[in-house]
């Protein structure tokens, strides 16, 4: 059998990045002459990448934003946000040993973010993360990023494995869509940034926390997956 992949989301799943990017969007807001956004905006801020957290925020106040204006935003959040890495973002309780078990059990792992690829290396090397990962894309890796299917399908194809063996974890909308576009099963995180319950979105299963992570449930899943096809 082909080694199973679980692939994770970055961003509010493997690790609390909002008090970072929350941060350098300020700085931008600031920068840009407008107001900044509180801590609770953070939920359907992020998801999307920082261009759209940033488009997000100014819309807020209704100050649409020229595509030169949003690419120099973009270039002040880029610029803060990788020079205060690693900042206070931190893995999830749990995450550590998850991973290690996953691993230890012969499972694969990969990264799947809309983040940059370059910001979510920056952050996972920090972490002293990356070398746990197959692979690792971004939302600029392929033309296309979540919620397209193809992000997850390319992502699992760069890990070397095979999308009938693979599972998805994430906490937005996103992750649940992609997953379901490209027909892979999905676990949900609700410790994330999801302005509505991560239930809703349908996902095959919510856990509350990385300890429920193992090898029986990744196994489960493509088995269930496997049986209904
Ligand atoms: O930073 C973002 O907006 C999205 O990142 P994620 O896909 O890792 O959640
Ligand atoms: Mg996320």
């Amino acid at each position: 059998m082909t080694t199973p992949l679980v692939v994770f989301d970055l961003d509010g799943t493997l690790i609390d990045t909002a008090p970072d990017l929350m941060a350098s969007l300020n700085h931008v807001l600031d920068q840009t002459g407008h107001p900044h956004v509180a801590f609770e905006d953070m939920t359907w801020l992020v998801g999307q990448g920082a261009k759209v957290m940033i488009e997000r925020a100014w819309a807020i106040h209704d100050h649409p934003a020229s595509p030169e204006q949003l690419e120099t935003a973009f270039d002040i959040f880029l610029a803060r946000y990788a020079a205060e890495m690693p900042g206070r973002s931190r893995p999830y309780p749990g995450l550590i040993a998850a991973l290690d078990r996953l691993s230890d059990a012969g499972m694969q792992l990969a990264v799947c973010t809309n983040k940059t690829e370059a910001l979510a290396r920056k952050l996972l090397d920090a972490m002293e993360l990356s070398d746990r990962f197959a692979a690792i894309t971004g939302g600029d890796t392929f033309n296309v990023r979540k919620p397209h299917g193809d992000h997850i399908l390319c992502t699992i194809d760069k890990a070397g494995c095979r999308a009938a063996n693979s599972v998805m974890i994430g906490d937005s909308i996103n992750d649940i869509l992609a997953a379901q576009n490209a027909g892979v099963p999905v676990i949900a995180v609700p410790f994330g940034y999801s302005d509505k319950p991560v239930a809703s979105f349908n996902p095959d299963i919510v856990i509350e926390h990385f300890d429920e992570l193992g090898e029986q449930l990744v196994r489960g899943l493509i088995a269930a997956r496997e049986h209904a096809s």
